[in-house]
């Protein structure tokens, strides 16, 4: 990484620990983050690791070039309203990685007229595979967009959007895809035990078996369906399972449950942004 500016994460909980974990194995230097949380005993791994803990939010922001903010929706309005003076002073760029809380909002709370990033990543940034995604108001300056990119980078895949809803569809493909993936796996690993497998076998293989096709179709020039259709032999194993998948609704459920997610961001908008 070229510039190395200094982070400042408030609220140092899952997601900030995946992308500051991200960061840290990437060789971002620990002497350039800072976290914060409510108490510093819970931050007391991060401080081991050459971090900056504090319980105060302000003086991480007056420290940062970029402040993180990754606490919850439910808290973002009152925590961000304590940190308005300083941040109007200071002018950090501001990266919100909350669901769900629009540019709008935040400006208000953190005085008006600030540089802000929405960013929506997911916690597979932890092993640097992360994928991000990215939108900026327009007093973010050109500078800014590419340090945001190149922190982002850091712990995986950051694309830019265009338009702020759309990271409402960002949040239903890849904040949450994690836990799609997870509870596949989970249900994976159940059958091939019912099947007759060890816990660690079936295990084991449900994770390999996922690591493989999404690197097959990362590195693949076919889409994902002609990948599925060259493991179906016709009248073989694979048909007999994808046909019940389909039969029984498989992919109306994923659209289902991607809308909700969807839907649900769009209504915490709502609630949380007045
Ligand atoms: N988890 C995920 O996969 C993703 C989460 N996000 C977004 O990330 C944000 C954080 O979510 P997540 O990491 O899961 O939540 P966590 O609850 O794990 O983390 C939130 C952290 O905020 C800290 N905190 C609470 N109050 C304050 C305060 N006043 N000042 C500073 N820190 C405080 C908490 O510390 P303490 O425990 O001491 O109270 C906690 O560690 C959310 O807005 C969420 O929408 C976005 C994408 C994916
Ligand atoms: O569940 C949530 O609200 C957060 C946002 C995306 C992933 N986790």
């Amino acid at each position: 990484m070229s510039t190395q500016p200094t982070l400042a994460f408030i609220g140092a909980g899952n997601m900030a620990r995946a992308i500051m974990g991200g960061l840290i194995s990437n060789g971002y230097p620990a002497a350039n983050i800072w976290a914060t949380g409510t108490q510093l005993d819970k931050m007391a791994d991060l401080k081991q690791q050459g971090l900056h803990t504090t319980t105060d939010n302000n003086a991480a922001v007056a420290a940062a070039d970029i402040v993180i903010l990754a606490v919850k929706p439910q808290i973002l309005k009152t925590v961000a309203q304590s940190m308005a003076a300083v941040v109007q002073q200071h002018q950090p760029l501001i990266v919100s990685v909350a669901a769900g809380i629009l540019c709008h909002s935040l400006e208000q709370w953190l005085g008006g007229n600030i540089a802000l990033v929405r960013c929506m990543p997911n916690t597979p940034s932890l092993v640097q595979q992360g994928a991000s995604g990215l939108y900026a108001n327009p007093q973010v300056s050109a500078t800014q967009r590419q340090q945001t990119e190149q922190v982002m980078q850091a712990t995986g895949l950051a694309l830019w959007v265009d338009k702020e809803p759309l990271l409402d569809a960002v949040t239903a493909v890849s904040g949450s895809g994690p836990a799609y993936y997870f509870l596949i796996m989970e249900s994976m690993i159940a059958a091939g035990e019912k099947l007759g497998l060890s816990r660690e076998a079936a295990q084991q293989l449900t994770i390999q078996t996922a690591l493989g096709a999404a690197d097959m179709a990362r590195q693949s020039d076919v889409e994902p369906a002609e990948l599925r259709r060259r493991v179906c032999s016709p009248n073989g194993t694979t048909e007999q399972a994808i046909k019940t998948f389909i039969a029984q609704g498989l992919p109306e459920i994923i659209d289902n449950g991607m809308q909700a997610c969807s839907n649900r961001a769009q209504a915490m908008a709502e609630e949380l942004g007045k």
